[in-house]
């Protein structure tokens, strides 16, 4: 978990959080300017249910110094973005409860990182920053996208609208599809089908929103090795790895993320340093 708070380009309001024996959270600013604030802008990486508290928490804090600030509130990975319906009876429809959580200081402005669908983006009226904008950032990536020899691979029928946005954005010559097959008994995914003909000597780049076990491009490359790819290339903007880098060795050759999550400098993972300039 990580906050920063702003005031200008130069000063960072501090903000210390402790947490209670009873479970409950605690938030103390330091260094707060004398006269009321006009704008903030807070970078939060909320990783838990504590993380979330600190930020309403912050929020209010900041509110009780200067009632007017226009906060800018900036959450490159929206938790519970992917929990964005009830998916069977007796479940919670999680991110509208975030949702109403964010809402409760109405004059923030808030900005995500290639939201996961459409859904969190109409509950929280999020700006999104496209997965391109991001993209742009790294020339070595731009760079792939654009040359001939590049496949472009969109990992399922979800991803269709952002894949053919990041196609258009840097002129990817070719895109290839591809399908989850699923169990029709339990709906559990079995495999990724690339519905491709032989793609010997391209090189794949396979673009999502999300990288959590790896499951999905594991699949994915397989079908690509299995067809002749040269070289595999996946852009994830949110990298958990939560199984880590190793389960893609001899499968995916170079991995693209963002620093929405920050990780450990591996030789296989690019980190996209990305961020939105106060004011901006
Ligand atoms: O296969 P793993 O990496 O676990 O999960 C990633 C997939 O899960 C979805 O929410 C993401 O949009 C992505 O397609």
């Amino acid at each position: 978990m990580s906050i920063t708070v702003q005031i200008s380009n130069q000063i960072q309001i501090i903000a210390q959080f402790i947490g209670f024996s009873g479970g409950e959270r605690h938030v103390q600013l330091t260094n707060l300017p004398e006269e009321p604030m006009t704008e903030v802008l807070i970078r939060a990486n909320v990783r838990s249910s504590d993380g979330m508290m600190d930020l309403l928490l912050l929020e209010d804090a900041l509110l009780r110094h200067s009632p007017d600030v226009q906060i800018d509130l900036e959450l490159p990975y929206l938790p519970y973005a992917r929990q964005d319906r009830v998916c069977a009876t007796g479940q919670a429809f999680s991110m509208d409860v975030m949702a109403k959580l964010l809402h409760l200081h109405p004059k923030r402005q808030i900005a995500v990182w290639d939201a996961h669908s459409a859904v969190s983006l109409s509950l929280t009226q999020a700006h999104n920053v496209l997965p391109e904008t991001i993209i742009a950032h790294s020339e070595s990536l731009s760079t792939l996208l654009r040359d001939q020899n590049t496949v472009l691979i969109c990992p399922d029928k979800g991803a269709v609208p952002r894949c053919e946005a990041i196609q258009k954005a840097f002129n990817t010559p070719r895109m290839v599809y591809c399908e989850k097959k699923r169990d029709p008994s339990t709906g559990r995914i079995l495999r990724s089908e690339v519905l491709a003909d032989d793609l010997s000597g391209k090189t794949a780049v396979i673009t999502d929103d999300i990288c959590d076990g790896g499951m999905t491009f594991i699949g994915i490359a397989q079908g690509l090795r299995a067809l002749n790819c040269q070289r595999i290339v996946l852009y994830a903007t949110h990298g958990i790895f939560s199984k880590g880098l190793s389960v893609f060795d001899g499968l995916i050759d170079q991995i693209y993320t963002s620093n929405s999550f920050i990780h450990a400098s591996q030789p296989q993972l690019t980190q996209i340093n990305f961020q939105h300039p106060f004011g901006g």
